[in-house]
């Protein structure tokens, strides 16, 4: 129904049909999401609803436990590292082949990937971010080994003083990183993999996804990082050579996942053009969104059954393999004030960073680029 073809874009808008959607849940305030069309894992009847959803398959917490431990290096001896039971593995009809983890990463499984990723991963220079491609990051010297260590009012200089101004830490950090690279640098511009060999993929993080999803081996990901009102507009990941399941994994505030295998998606004539001034793209380099507009909701476009709006949680995995893919995706909203408990002290309780992750939410997506050899 959606396969891969060489054909596919990656410069591609969305059809008219899911900007509509993602439009409509974009402007949606939070407190008003209709339960209905969302589906929501949280909700202790989820498994009762019929309704297309079945589970499919069960990680024994044994093998999670075993990956998890190793991930942590041993040091999981406190109770919230034990995943206490297995972990189901849900499908939907209207979206073959995608496959929802609910509470997939125990709390200090999550805090831990995010230590990975933004006090280590960020820091090596070799992992391009969003600030790079405007701004001159300063080094990390020693004795510090993140830019959580340095000052926050250290300042970023713009390549071109003309057309940025100087950003300080403060901001970077709190909100205008808005992604990082692992692994193949992908080029947002261009939408491709650089033709030279890549940036090792962080080791700990590639047996981590792998020891949860042998399926995959990971070559690049991006490290989505989105601040209260960040959104990112709906897209194909069609840059990777392999057609291996993408792995996405999610860590802080809740967020409204929206992504749709709509065959109805022939142009509809009175269709507006994409609706660029939320994101200020039409594909999808995540950016930051422009203020909300005050609009009345009307009613909401239907969804019809190809498509799925997904509430996703800290410590959920979503597993695009089969038909789902290449589906349309995107990430309508992050809902405020959902940041888990757990992660409030991070990095740690002493930290002047403390609290950093309140409307935070983080977003590791896994990516095979290149087929395996064959054996
Ligand atoms: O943040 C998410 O859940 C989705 C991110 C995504 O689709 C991407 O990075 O391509
Ligand atoms: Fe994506």
């Amino acid at each position: 129904m959606n396969q891969k073809n060489v054909e596919m874009d990656a410069h591609a808008a969305a059809p008219p049909s899911v900007r509509r959607l993602y439009r409509h849940y974009n402007k949606l305030p939070p407190g008003s999401l209709p339960p209905s069309q969302v589906l929501d894992f949280g909700d202790a009847n989820v498994d009762a609803s019929g309704d297309g959803l079945r589970v499919v398959d069960r990680l024994p917490r044994d093998r999670l436990n075993a990956v998890y431990a190793a991930f942590l290096d041993g040091t999981s001896g406190s109770r919230d590292g034990d995943c206490t039971k297995d972990v189901k593995v849900y499908e939907h009809a209207s979206i073959p082949g995608l496959r929802v983890l609910p509470g997939l990463l125990p709390p200090v499984v999550q805090r831990a990937l995010l230590s990975r990723l933004l006090l280590r991963d960020l820091s090596n220079p070799a992992h391009k971010t969003n600030i790079h491609l405007h701004y001159s990051v300063p080094p990390i010297d020693p004795p510090s080994s993140s830019f959580f260590d340095l000052p926050p009012s250290t300042v970023f200089a713009p390549h071109d003083p003309l057309v940025h101004k100087p950003l300080v830490l403060r901001d970077v950090l709190c909100k205008k990183l808005r992604w990082m690279t692992l692994g193949g640098q992908y080029n947002w511009t261009t939408k491709r993999y650089p033709d030279t060999p890549p940036v090792p993929f962080p080791k700990d993080i590639k047996d981590l996804v792998r020891g949860i999803f042998p399926s995959i081996d990971p070559q690049a990901a991006i490290c989505n990082a989105y601040s209260p009102g960040d959104a990112l507009a709906p897209h194909r990941d069609v840059s990777e050579a392999a057609d291996t399941d993408l792995i996405s994994l999610s860590i802080g505030c809740d967020a409204l996942f929206l992504i749709s295998l709509s065959p109805n998606d022939a142009v509809v004539a009175e269709d507006p053009p994409p609706d660029q001034s939320l994101t200020g793209q039409s594909s999808n380099q995540p950016s930051q969104k422009r203020r909300r507009k005050k609009v009345e909701m009307g009613p909401p476009p239907p969804l019809d059954e190809y498509t799925l709006v997904i509430k996703i949680r800290s410590g959920d995995a979503l597993v695009m393999g089969g038909d789902s893919r290449w589906a349309w995706h995107g990430v309508p909203q992050v809902l405020p004030d959902t940041c888990p408990e757990y992660l409030s002290e991070w990095p740690s309780p002493d930290s002047s960073w403390a609290g950093w992750t309140g409307g935070k939410r983080v977003n590791l997506n896994v990516r095979q680029m290149f087929p395996r050899p064959d054996p």
